[in-house]
């Protein structure tokens, strides 16, 4: 089955979004892009919510990068059902998935080169959630937030 994930940026991250896209698809996901389609001035807010969404409503993953990742980090875990974790290191992915089931990766494009992202991406996709104590964890705060 083809794995399909969400992915969006702002103008600060559009150049770094078309090279995760290619890696992406690259690695046959199916990749639903959300945009922006430019370096045109946008704002953050904006594509995290549409990313948020694809995720909570088609319960897949996403990716959502700004200039550092940490706006759309703020917006996204606004949303109920988001666990997004703003990661500059593989080990920050693997905890994320290994201890916070994290749902949508949050990469900053001004602060990591590209090599750097690509196996930051590589970390998240080898990981995953180990459950046990963690399952607890996660079930304290699943259902904060709001709809989106
Ligand atoms: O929201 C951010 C900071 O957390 C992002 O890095 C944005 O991409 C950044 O603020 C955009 O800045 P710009 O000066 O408008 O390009």
């Amino acid at each position: 089955m083809m794995k399909k994930i969400a992915l969006g940026s702002d103008h600060a991250a559009y150049e770094m979004k078309e090279t995760v896209k290619r890696l992406l698809l690259s690695q046959n996901f199916e990749v639903i892009d959300v945009g922006t389609h430019s370096c045109d001035r946008v704002d953050y807010p904006d594509y995290a919510k549409l990313v948020s969404h694809e995720v909570v409503t088609q319960n897949i993953q996403g990716i959502l990068l700004c200039g550092s990742g940490i706006g759309v980090s703020i917006v996204a875990n606004r949303f109920k059902g988001i666990r997004a974790a703003l990661c500059r290191t593989p080990e920050d992915a693997e905890m994320a998935r290994k201890h916070n089931d994290a749902n949508v990766l949050c990469l900053g494009a001004r602060f990591n080169t590209e090599e750097e992202i690509k196996k930051i991406i590589s970390s998240w996709f080898e990981n995953s959630f180990e459950g046990g104590r963690h399952t607890d964890r996660l079930n304290k705060f699943s259902d904060l937030g709001e709809d989106c």
